[in-house]
Order: structure tokens, then sequence, then C-alpha cells
């Protein structure tokens, strides 16, 4: 069987349980989800500041993970956050919602339209897209210009906005298929993608997917260069007992 820990970077328990059920929703009979959140950090990542903050939950989250001997990582927020130090510190995959999704969508139409929560967190948009080779691939990118809580606010106000700008999408951008900006959007894929007639795509369930299939095929993180375990030195003040 395969042990999946998907990290929910942010300390919000309402969006780690909406997260863990999308993750459960297509996980394997033989997979296991192991749904974490940092004890402390910040309640949403919503820029480079909040992403940096989050970025030490992911890792300690991941070590303990390693540590537990799980089969891989899911680093469940848009950002990434912390993604490339987290595959230093792990032995097993580790694989972000963005990069899952953006993978995904390139699989089922040749371009796609992103929409997420708040203007600001598009520029972390557009750099995965740089950094993931993904810039041609993505036709425009939307923001509901509400912040990421409001998708747990009961009040269905956030996903209304959702569906409205999936339907711009659909309509102005020319885009195939959707991908869905936040990790707290994962259970709104299926009834999307029903309703437009086009692939909406949440990331948490595309991650799960794919660590399942590396899984199956037996490939982990390479040790082999940039991602070797990070170098052992003293780490001071907080980071004291953080080693690798
Ligand atoms: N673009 C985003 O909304 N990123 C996110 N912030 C969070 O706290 N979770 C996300 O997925």
């Amino acid at each position: 069987g395969c042990i999946i820990q998907v990290i929910n970077p942010n300390t919000s328990r309402s969006m780690t349980e909406t997260i863990a059920v999308a993750a459960r929703s297509v996980a394997a009979p033989g997979t296991e989800i192991l749904a974490v959140c940092p004890q402390e950090g910040v309640p949403s990542i919503e820029g480079h500041f909040d992403e940096a903050i989050a970025a030490i939950g992911v890792l300690q989250q991941v070590k303990l993970g390693r540590e537990a001997g799980v089969s891989g990582h899911v680093i469940a927020c848009f950002g990434d956050p912390g993604l490339l130090a987290a595959r230093e510190l792990a032995n097993r995959p580790v694989i972000g919602i963005a990069e899952a999704a953006m993978h995904m969508a390139t699989l089922v139409a040749t371009r796609f339209s992103i929409v997420t929560t708040l203007p600001r967190t598009l520029v972390i948009a557009r750099h995965l897209l740089h950094q993931y080779g993904f810039e041609r691939h993505c036709a425009a990118l939307h923001a509901i210009d509400l912040p990421v809580l409001a998708l747990e606010d009961g009040s269905g106000l956030a996903q209304q906005k959702v569906r409205e700008h999936c339907i711009q999408a659909k309509q102005q951008d020319g885009s195939g298929a959707i991908v869905l900006g936040c990790g707290g959007m994962a259970d709104l894929a299926r009834e999307l993608t029903q309703e437009l007639g086009i692939p909406v795509i949440d990331g948490v369930s595309a991650a799960v997917k794919m660590i399942e299939s590396l899984h199956a095929l037996g490939l982990n993180t390479s040790k082999h260069g940039d991602l070797a375990f990070p170098q052992a030195k003293p780490l001071s003040g907080m980071f004291g007992g953080f080693n690798r």
C-alpha cells in the first residue's frame, strides 16, 4: 500500500479537511492519506511573506513524514511553497498542487486558464509557470479577488465567484481546460467539470494520483546532485533542533 502525506501549508484546520476530503475521494483502495498542517505559522498564504513562513512548516512536516515512512508528500498550496527545499529533505517524491494541476492540464488541452484567489497571488502563479516551463500553455490567469479563507466561511460566495470566473475563462480565453488555483478549491473541480463540459482541474487530487504513479513505477526524488540531502551544519536558535 501507499501512504501519502498531504500537507496543507497554512494552519487552517477547515481547509486541511477540505483538502483531505478531495485527496481521499481519488485515492486508490490501497492508498492511505495522512492530512497534516503545521502547528504554527500562517492561517492562509496570500503572498511571498506568507510563503516564506509556511515553507518552514512544510519542511518540518516533510521531515516528520519521512521519519514515519510515507510513500510521498503533497504540498497542498497553489504556490508550492518550499517545494525544492522539501525535495532535498525527502527520500520519496514531493509534488506541489500547482505543478500537478498544470501538468495534468497540458495532457488534456493545448492551453489552460488559472482561476485563483487574491490578485496579488497572480504573480506567484506566473513565477511557477516560468519555473515549470508552462508559460506558453497558460492562456490567462484570473483572480476572484477574495481572500483564501473566504472559501471556508460557509457563505458560498467564493465558490460562486470561482464558478463565474471559470465560465468567463471558458468563453473568453481560448483555453481547453481550467486549473483551480487554491487548495481550498479542491472540492469544486468535479462539479465544475460536469457543469462547464471542460476539464476543471484540482491540484490536490492530481498530485495524489501522480504520487501513486511514481510509487508504482518505483521512482523517488533523485538524491544525486541538486536535490541531495542538505549539508549537515550547526543550525542556531529556532532552527536548532531542525537538521536534515
Ligand atoms: N493562490 C492561493 O490561494 N494559494 C493558497 N493559499 C493558501 O493558503 N492555500 C492555497 O492554495
